[in-house]
């Protein structure tokens, strides 16, 4: 089980989640969706345990991996060091499990400023799921992607076995989510699944 109940959280004066709740099952793939600056963003940092909240329960899966909305790449690392940087020594050998599963494969020579925009956030979120952990929390992972390469990656991701959460604004990613978290905007209302 995932439970976020009544958590507020504000910056200064905004008020971006108002005694927000929500319950999702610990499987499968939750797509947040709603307009820019709703807070799909800011519901991720909660899930993820970065974000500031007052009052409220969460209780969430051990470890939860977030894909930022930014690459974050380093430009002085290869493609494939950058997966290898994060897997520990006895599973560096699957560094080209995680390419392929982002369809990088041939790229572990490139350094980031060789990839394309889409490339480059394949290469984050690849990155980001070769982390592990118990839930998986992607803020727009398809930037940039085409359709049809977003929707196998996603099918993929869905086959690890552990949950996902990601914000979209792509309808023909979020068609292919298990449910799907309409966030209006600022400020939420209770949104219980
Ligand atoms: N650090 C911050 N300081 C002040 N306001 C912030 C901060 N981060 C986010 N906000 C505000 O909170 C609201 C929700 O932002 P958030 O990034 O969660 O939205 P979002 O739904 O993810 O948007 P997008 O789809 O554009 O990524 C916005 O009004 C934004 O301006």
């Amino acid at each position: 089980m995932i439970l976020i109940k009544n958590i507020t959280v504000r910056y200064e004066e905004k008020t971006v989640l108002d005694r927000f709740s929500l319950e999702l099952p610990e499987h499968g793939i939750t797509a947040l969706s709603g307009p820019s600056g709703c807070g799909k963003t800011t519901l991720l940092r909660v899930m993820a345990g970065l974000q500031p909240v007052e009052g409220g329960t969460a209780v969430l899966p051990p470890w939860p991996v977030l894909l930022f909305q930014e690459n974050r790449l380093l430009p002085w690392r290869t493609v494939g060091q950058h997966i290898a940087d994060v897997l520990p020594r006895d599973r560096r050998g699957e560094v080209g499990r995680w390419l392929a599963l982002a369809e990088l494969e041939g790229e572990e020579n490139s350094y980031p400023a060789a990839l394309s925009g889409g490339m480059g956030r394949r290469l984050a979120l690849a990155r980001a799921l070769a982390c592990g952990g118990g839930l998986i929390l992607l803020d727009e992972p398809f930037t940039g992607v085409d359709a049809p390469r977003a929707g196998r990656i996603l099918e993929r991701i869905r086959a690890l076995g552990t949950p996902v959460v990601l914000s979209s604004h792509e309808k023909e990613v979020v068609d292919l989510c298990d449910r799907v978290i309409p966030l209006k905007g600022p400020p939420l209302h209770l949104a219980v699944f």
